[in-house]
């Protein structure tokens, strides 16, 4: 029987005793030693979820912006989305089932799910430069070869190489060519198209300043660079040569700390952009000639992508359903600018991308960034074809050429995920045609000023939120209590949540001055500690 093969070889990979964890907001994540049964189970899954959808699925090893010693693991699903949410309860089945009940909980899932174990299979593995994996992507194509599946092992990937590669193998290529140089032949020739259609193009490549966190999107970036020459220069630092990924540096520290990552000497009015530790995140930031640092984050990036799209659509005529989704996190500025200034519906979607990509695709034209630089647009199909009829049939050149920079986007966006190396190259373009510099970008609207706090509890599931995380409904009083806070501050709002990857509540607040930030943050984590069960010290002001 085949779960023999599996048992026996799941020896090697045994599941440290009584040790628990969740699939969660991005998979599994946690220190590195602990993970090789779960690589082993989430092989196992990838080939049953192979059989299931009858398609390709990816096992993408990862932690992310977490520290060099953590690792993670997560599946992908056919078209390149996140794997499907009822499935996540396998994952966090599988992962947490004793050795002597593996077997019983993978029959269940079979059983469940009506897996027919005749199906062929393909899993398509790839891993980021952490030390750990290596040989936990081993541990991964252990678990998928003993249920005897085919696999291919695509080695050092970005995320969203990983996703792309899923997208195009199950689209018999129709996305792309499944392989890395594929990838790259995209993107960079739909960007030198792109960038080709702007007025003063020809003179000086545009130049760039890339912090890759030490990590995979570095190692891309330098292999894509050839494909780029003559349009775009860049300057790569932190590029995995020396340093330590994601230390004091990447999207991650830069968004949290708001400041310039280390590893780089920032001259002033030059445009700058980190990737985080999988390069499926962008930020981009300089200092002013007084050096004051700015950042331009997911949401001024969702601005600039929409504003640029929306008036290709108006140029175009055509009538097709545009919007931006971001999440409660969003800067008050950047959804009032969008509602009002670009007249763009806005809706807000809870955390993690999987909840904003499926609000997303309830459009013709789906723009999705959460704060700390996810996102990506997507196109329905009745977009991309009315759009490529366009730059046939269009009525004036106008129209066509508009059409053409439209159908441009499509191919250079990754549609699959937010892409760091695709949305870098989405925004460079722009600024481009737009003749915008950073600065200028920047300008389009100010930031509230706002503070993101952590408050440790006993327990942060007695926090329960409703309203897209933005009100909570659980624990009494806390609610009523966030609204007396903001009442006393102008332009203010703040919000709780427990977090999905770190045992914290988070507490975001905003107001007109930083100071008023950043006294209703800590005012709201003293309601929550008192009213949710903090522990430890009590939240202290941070001024
Ligand atoms: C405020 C914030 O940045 N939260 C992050 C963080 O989720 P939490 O559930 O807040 O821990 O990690 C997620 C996965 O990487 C990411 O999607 C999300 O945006
Ligand atoms: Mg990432």
């Amino acid at each position: 029987m085949y779960l023999e093969a599996v048992l026996r070889s799941s020896a090697p990979h045994a599941k440290p005793t009584g040790l628990i964890l969740q699939y969660g907001t991005a998979g599994f994540r946690t220190k590195a030693e602990y993970l090789d049964h779960v690589m082993y189970r989430m092989g196992l899954l990838a080939v049953l979820r192979s059989k299931k959808t009858k398609s390709v699925i990816g096992v993408m090893v990862t932690a992310s912006h977490n520290p060099e010693e953590d690792n993670g693991v997560k599946l992908v699903d056919p078209m390149g989305e996140m794997l499907a949410q009822e499935w996540e309860v396998y994952a966090t089945n599988l992962a947490n089932a004793e050795e002597h009940e593996l077997q019983l909980v993978l029959t269940n899932i079979i059983k469940q799910d009506s897996i027919n174990m005749q199906q062929e299979s393909f899993v398509a593995i790839g891993r980021d430069t952490r030390p750990s994996s290596e040989s936990l992507s081993c541990a991964v194509i252990d678990g998928v070869t003993s249920l005897d599946s085919k696999f291919h092992d695509y080695g050092l990937v970005t995320t969203p190489q990983l996703h792309y590669i899923i997208c195009c193998r199950n689209t018999d290529g129709g996305y792309g060519e499944p392989t890395i140089e594929g990838y790259y032949q995209k993107l960079s020739k739909a960007f030198k198209e792109l960038v080709q259609q702007a007025p003063g193009c020809g003179g000086e490549p545009i130049c760039l300043n890339v912090d890759g966190a030490n990590g995979i999107g570095a190692l891309k970036l330098k292999e894509m660079e050839s494909y780029l020459q003559s349009v775009l220069s860049i300057q790569l630092f932190n590029d995995s040569s020396k340093g330590k990924l994601n230390y004091m540096c990447g999207a991650d520290y830069v968004k949290v700390q708001q400041k310039s990552p280390e590893g780089l000497d920032m001259k002033p009015a030059e445009p700058y952009c980190s990737f985080d530790g999988d390069a499926d995140r962008i930020v981009y930031y300089y200092n002013d000639v007084n050096n004051v640092f700015h950042l331009l984050d997911g949401d001024k990036i969702a601005t600039l992508i929409s504003t640029f799209i929306k008036e290709l659509l108006l140029k175009v005529n055509l009538n097709l359903k545009m919007a931006v989704v971001q999440t409660a996190y969003a800067n008050g500025s950047s959804t009032r600018y969008l509602e009002e200034v670009i007249k763009v519906p806005v809706y807000c979607a809870k955390t993690g991308v999987k909840h904003l990509h499926h609000k997303a695709q309830e459009f013709d034209i789906g723009v999705y960034f959460e704060a700390n630089g996810h996102g990506t647009v997507l196109f329905s199909k009745k977009a991309e074809e009315q759009i490529k009829q366009l730059t046939q049939t269009g009525a004036t050149e106008k129209i066509k050429k508009a059409a053409e920079m439209l159908e441009n986007v499509i191919n250079l966006i990754n549609q699959t995920v937010g892409d760091a190396i695709s949305d870098m190259l989405v925004i460079e373009a722009i600024l481009f045609l737009k003749g915008l510099t950073i600065q200028k970008w920047d300008e389009i609207y100010t930031d509230l000023p706002n503070r993101q706090l952590k408050v440790t509890v006993a327990d942060r599931k007695v926090i329960e939120t409703t309203d897209a995380e933005r009100q909570t409904i659980k624990p009494p009083g806390l609610q009523e209590k966030i609204d007396e806070l903001v009442k006393t501050y102008s332009m203010a709002r703040a919000f709780v949540r427990p977090s999905g990857t770190e045992d914290v509540v988070r507490v975001y607040a905003e107001a007109d001055t930083q100071e008023n930030a950043d006294a209703l943050a800590h005012k709201v984590c003293l309601a929550v500690f008192s009213l949710a069960g903090g522990v430890g010290d009590q939240p202290k002001p941070l001024r």
